[in-house]
């Protein structure tokens, strides 16, 4: 299967579909000015994987997080997240079901600068009502090598390590998917590596379901499926890829000009293989 196109409906570990999207689209703008950033997106993430999703600027890769992740709401078509279907739900339990069953992990960290390492991790269970058990902390530190930081307040760590605190505050609630949009676009090359490590581990130790926006195709690599979107559809996937591979669908798609940092050609270890 390795580098070859598939049909969409991918099954799983268990062939359970963690999220689910059925026909969805989400429209902008008033009738003059409509765009549709999602046209039409069918799709089943199976419990225990790891998608990728890449296409053009503009593609609609954003906007597919946000309808899977309930922070936006499809203009018409249907998403489950869990079993739990969000259409219905009203901000508070949109909220309540984010919280308990989502974990986020952004660019840009967007850790709180005046905790430490373990309030910050712990926040999630806080805001949940949940109280955080020491051996499930010190667990979850341990296992994005933070042991020795644990006191340390974000200014004081590298941007390594402030994204090592992001992925355990994502996965200290247990969640059922976790979300992550360029996770690795505000690190260098070996950093983003590392990262990127953990992801995979997370899904091959705890079997939890990753779904990760990203621009760069050895980012991609990582995933055991990378999806991408054109003009707001699902155009093509590939399961297992290189950085290669996913570099060359992309090119396909006419997704960069010169000069884009993840171009084929341009220096950013785009070679590398899984
Ligand atoms: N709030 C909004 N209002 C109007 N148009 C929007 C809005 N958000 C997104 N769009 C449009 O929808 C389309 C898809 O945008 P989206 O941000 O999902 O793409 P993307 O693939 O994430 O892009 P990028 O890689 O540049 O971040 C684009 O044409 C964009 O201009």
């Amino acid at each position: 299967m390795n580098g070859t196109p598939s049909p969409h409906g991918y099954a799983g570990h268990d062939g359970y579909e963690v999220v689910k999207l059925d026909s969805v689209r989400k429209v902008y703008g008033g009738s003059k000015n409509q765009v549709a950033a999602l046209d039409g997106v069918t799709i089943g993430l199976p419990r225990g994987s790891f998608t990728a999703v890449m296409g053009p600027s503009g593609s609609g890769k954003s906007t597919f997080l946000h309808c899977a992740a309930g922070l936006d709401r499809p203009t018409s078509g249907t998403v489950l997240l869990d079993g739990v279907d969000l259409s219905p739900l009203g901000e508070k339990d949109l909220t309540k079901l984010r919280r308990e069953r989502i974990g986020f992990i952004f660019q840009a960290f967007n850790l709180l600068p005046a905790l430490n390492v373990v309030d910050n991790v712990t926040l999630p269970l806080r805001l949940a009502g949940r109280r955080a058990k020491r051996a499930e902390i010190d667990e979850v530190i341990d296992r994005v090598g933070l042991s020795d930081r644990r006191g340390n307040r974000p200014g004081e760590l590298s941007g390594g390590q402030q994204q090592r605190v992001a992925i355990a505050r994502a996965l200290i609630t247990k969640p059922a998917v976790v979300f992550a949009d360029e996770p690795t676009g505000a690190l260098d090359t070996y950093t983003a590596r590392e990262v990127l490590t953990l992801l995979r581990e997370a899904v091959q130790w705890s079997g939890q379901t990753i779904v990760m926006v990203t621009h760069d195709p050895v980012a991609a690599a990582h995933a055991d499926r990378v999806l991408f979107l054109a003009d707001g559809r699902i155009v093509s996937s590939l399961d297992r890829a290189t950085a290669d591979q996913v570099a060359e669908r992309m090119t396909h798609l006419g997704a960069w000009g010169n000069g884009h940092p993840a171009a084929p050609g341009a220096s950013h270890g785009r070679g590398a293989s899984r």
